[in-house]
């Protein structure tokens, strides 16, 4: 995997790039849709090329290993076969999964034991059984086994937290090279910054982090219920460390206007369920901010869904019909409302890219973060 800086804001750290794997390139900043068990929920791979195109998807190991399980992926030459997928995915470790899901786990210095939130059963995850299973996923990117640091605790927790995931580093790194990659293309590896919400933990966790020389670093730890301005402070010391011509991926944020407060403080790559889970509750992104579109008021507003749409369905379909379909629980209610509010992320990471390159991000993003803002 390589990453070419091509431009660095100058009222900002903003940056543009492009990520080039064996699975095509992916121009940064970029938003990465959540397709956890090898579907982005109520989205044909064909819709999702068409009308969505993101560069990459995520996967997930705790869910892919629980079903279909590895020995099917691996029968079938790994996800992208499975799935019929060929550009990029990144798979996160199970790690954070384990912590969210399954209520039933013990941590241990070993691994992690849990309960399958599917039958029951117990499984164990370790920093090098992790590797081999998204070895045997397939992923491009693949994630470090870490443990995402609960919030709010202590400074005490948050430290040995911290210093247990950087242990689990160096036993994924060393792993790996044992683990030859399984079907003819690389795959990038990258470790996760952790210290939960406090500057001196999160400064160790990057220094840490940077010089593992990993070809892409994560932060972790963050959109797990801190307040915003937390999350922010945290990116800004994180990014004030994290090697420049390294891509940087801040995990599981966030809505539109955490994406763009973290691309002028330096993050290239984002992940959220939001615009696919919300959109499933009838919430729809728009520039002019959120609508629910379960609200009686639009019950007669035959409007496109949003006219500056950006995918065919916000002026194929009407705010009226769209309400109709989820009063009436029609399924097609959830995928129309998926495919817009992924295309509303997708036009708002890639705008930004398009101000970096032309010099005016800056202006622009505080005049979208205001206008986001509004609940209509
Ligand atoms: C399919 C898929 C879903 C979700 C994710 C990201 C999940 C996620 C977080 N989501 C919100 N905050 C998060 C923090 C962490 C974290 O600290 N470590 C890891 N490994 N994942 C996180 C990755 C892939």
């Amino acid at each position: 995997m390589k990453f070419d800086l091509l431009h660095t804001d100058i009222n900002s750290k903003a940056r543009a790039g492009v990520i080039t794997t064996d699975h095509g390139v992916i121009e940064t900043p970029i938003f990465m849709p959540v397709g956890t068990a090898g579907t982005v929920k109520g989205v044909h791979q064909r819709e999702l090329k068409d009308d969505i195109n993101p560069d990459i998807i995520l996967g997930n190991t705790y869910h892919l290993y629980l079903r279909p399980k590895t020995e099917i992926l691996e029968k079938a030459g790994g996800l992208h076969k499975f799935m019929n997928w060929d550009r990029n995915i990144l798979t996160d470790s199970g790690g954070f999964q384990v912590y969210s899901l399954s209520g039933r786990r013990k941590i241990k210095e070993e691994g992690v034991k849990f309960k399958s939130h599917i039958d029951g059963s117990y499984h164990f995850f370790s920093p090098e059984n992790v590797m081999e299973i998204q070895r045997t996923i397939g992923a491009d990117i693949i994630m470090a086994f870490d443990e995402c640091t609960p919030y709010p605790c202590d400074y005490r927790y948050a430290q040995r937290s911290m210093h247990m995931t950087h242990r689990w580093l160096d036993r994924c790194i060393n792993h790996l090279e044992k683990v030859p990659t399984k079907y003819g293309y690389d795959q990038a590896f990258f470790p996760i910054v952790q210290g939960s919400t406090f500057k001196d933990l999160r400064a160790q966790s990057a220094e840490y982090i940077a010089n593992a020389g990993a070809v892409g670093n994560a932060i972790g730890g963050l959109s797990v219920g801190e307040p915003a301005e937390e999350m922010y402070e945290m990116c800004e010391v994180v990014t004030n460390i994290l090697p420049k011509d390294k891509p940087r991926y801040l995990m599981g944020v966030g809505t539109p206007i955490n994406i763009l407060e973290n691309i002028a403080l330096g993050i290239d790559m984002f992940d959220c369920v939001m615009p696919t889970r919300n959109a499933r509750n009838g919430m729809l992104f728009t520039s002019e901010g959120f609508i629910n579109i379960k609200n009686k008021k639009w019950a007669d507003d035959y409007s496109p869904i949003d006219p500056m749409g950006n995918t065919w369905v916000d002026t194929d379909y009407s705010k009226a019909y769209l309400r109709h379909l989820f009063v009436a629980d029609e399924y097609l209610g959830k995928q129309i409302a998926t495919i817009h509010n992924l295309g509303f992320y997708m036009w708002l990471v890639r705008e930004a890219r398009r101000q970096i390159i032309a010099g005016t991000f800056y202006a622009w993003k505080e005049k979208m973060v205001k206008q986001m803002a509004t609940r209509l």
